[in-house]
């Protein structure tokens, strides 16, 4: 497995940080997504753009998993090509996998507090027992100290002191002029399109600055935000693997939501390398009404209210207008995976003031607390007990297991250790095991008319097809299909998938509204492919070759 070997700061560890008081981890109950209004429905998702054209196709939508379905029947050709007993074991495995995609998380959130010069002790005592939407908490970070922004100003002569904002705010008069001021030294929050930044109000309405041109104390690595994504966005199995992942976070912006009508459409972020796998919003207390973060994944929602007025903000503790109370002294956050549709809904009023990062796999020597545990051994486990069974596949032969995320690549590697959720489950366990295990990308052959889909796995090109989106007709396709698969000797049909690919988005094109037009990276669904040995009289046989 490849990492990047950036150094990292060493996430605190949770032993350590479970000394310190616990404020909430908050993992939002799934929904339903918020229903939009008929205006936003025509343009509900991401706009997938082509040649300047918008076109309605929301990412993240599983309307395709039918239209993929081969037309022959599955277990038939498994039976054919293995025998029943595979074809059963295979049914069992492959609704086993399909329901643990569940448990996964796209998105975690949390808060912290601010703990105030005089009264340090007080705020962390009270901030134990906060409310919380959440059923799952978890204690994981320290307190803040107050969080200072400070900006270049445009005007050279602005002084200093007039430059800078410190959160909580003091409600006075001062701090009012303070945020005008900051407001007046940003720039409007462009986002990207077809590979350009655009500023459209429609679609965002939002201020920024990028951090070349401010600076803050704010820490998302001692506050323990950054081991606790890692803990739910990067999940390890268990095992002796010489490399385990962790956060890196890279500040993006600062950005102010201004009420009324400050807003974020329906995007995914656009992918900085191919070793990002997420985005982190912490939200520093500044009043706002409105300004719900939502972000969705494969049917399911999950929502970040940070208003001064959502339900979680009205604990004993604090006022719930943000005016003063302890939780007017409260950060917030929410992580999730980038390829996760996610929206702003309008801020009806005040001031959502949000830093940014760009979140980043690298390797860590660090053991650390697996909060997914829970649900990877077992499927582990499952995976196990398959290999195990003389009567699965005992001439050996291939797996596939369809990605459950889109992931970011670059050029012509696809790096395996930004794999999200259960699949990076699937890729170290059966590697742990002793299969061969590859990522492959997929094509969809008739990738103009969905109702004549065909898969292909094709080779180990990850790269060059990416600017290909003018595909008008097949000939286009049968050119690119000789270049791509022309080495593959794996074949779509040879492989027992177990699952069904979830999204229309194949490896072919995937543009889309982002959140900055950049043109290296791109997000694709891809697959995994597991090489299982034959099974011999001493249980499964080392594999034959060097497989990837
Ligand atoms: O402010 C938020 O909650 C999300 C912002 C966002 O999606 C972005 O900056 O790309
Ligand atoms: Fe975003």
């Amino acid at each position: 497995m490849t990492v990047e070997t950036e150094d990292v700061a060493a996430p605190p560890s949770i032993a350590s940080s479970m000394s310190n008081t616990p404020p909430q981890l908050t993992l939002p109950q799934p929904t339903s997504p918020t229903p939009t209004s008929p205006a936003e429905e025509e343009n509900d998702g991401v706009d997938q753009v082509a040649d300047g054209e918008v076109e309605d196709d929301p990412l993240g939508s599983d309307e395709a998993s039918t239209d993929f379905t081969d037309p022959a029947d599955p277990q038939e050709r498994i039976i054919e090509m293995h025998n029943p007993e595979t074809a059963a074991l295979l049914a069992q495995v492959s609704q086993i996998m399909n329901a643990s995609h569940q448990d996964f998380s796209f998105a975690c959130g949390g808060s912290v507090p601010i703990a105030l010069p005089a009264e340090t002790s007080e705020t962390e005592s009270q901030s134990s027992s906060g409310s919380s939407s959440s059923s799952h908490e978890i204690a994981t970070t320290a307190a803040s100290n107050p969080v200072t922004i400070r900006w270049d100003p445009r005007d050279p002569s602005t002084p200093a002191a007039r430059c800078k904002l410190t959160f909580p705010l003091d409600s006075s008069g001062d701090e009012h002029q303070a945020m005008d001021g900051l407001l007046a030294n940003m720039l409007p929050a462009t986002f990207g399109l077809g590979g350009k930044d655009v500023y459209d109000e429609s679609y965002r309405k939002a201020a920024k600055l990028d951090p070349s041109s401010f600076s803050t104390n704010f820490s998302p690595y001692e506050t323990g935000i950054i081991a606790t994504v890692a803990q739910m966005l990067l999940p390890d199995i268990e095992g002796d693997f010489a490399v385990r992942r962790a956060v890196k976070a890279e500040l993006y912006k600062l950005n102010v939501y201004e009420g009324p009508s400050g807003h974020f459409h329906a995007h995914v972020d656009t992918p900085r390398s191919r070793s990002q796998f997420g985005s982190l919003v912490v939200c520093l207390p500044a009043a706002h009404e409105g300004g719900m973060l939502e972000v969705r994944h494969n049917g399911k929602a999950m929502q970040f209210d940070w208003s001064s007025t959502a339900s979680n903000n009205n604990s004993d503790e604090g006022d719930d207008n943000g005016g003063g109370g302890d939780l007017a002294a409260t950060i917030k956050w929410a992580a999730f995976y980038s390829d996760c549709e996610h929206e702003v809904f309008e801020v009806r009023a005040g001031h959502r003031v949000t830093l940014t990062y760009n979140l980043y796999a690298v390797s860590a020597d660090t053991t650390r607390y697996d909060a997914v545990r829970a649900i990877t051994s077992p499927l582990v486990g499952h995976m196990n007990a398959l290999l195990d069974n003389k009567d699965f596949m005992p001439e050996g032969g291939y797996l596939g297991f369809y990605t459950t995320h889109a992931y970011a690549h670059t050029s012509d590697d696809f790096d395996p250790s930004s794999l999200k959720g259960v699949d990076m489950v699937i890729w170290q366990g059966f590697q742990r095991l002793g299969c061969g295990v590859c990522l492959r990308p997929i094509l969809n052959a008739d990738c103009w008319n969905p109702e004549d889909a065909e898969l292909i796995v094709g080779g180990e090109d990850f790269s060059m097809h990416i600017s290909e989106c003018e595909l008008r007709d097949r000939r286009d396709l049968e050119g690119i299909l000789d270049e791509w698969d022309k080495d593959e000797d794996i074949k779509h049909d040879d492989i027992a998938w177990l699952n069904e690919p979830g999204n229309t988005q194949t490896q072919l094109i995937y543009t889309a509204y982002g959140n900055e037009a950049f043109a290296t990276a791109f997000y694709s669904w891809c697959s995994i492919i597991i090489g299982v040995p034959p099974h011999g009289d001493e249980g499964r046989m080392a594999l034959a070759e060097p497989y990837a």
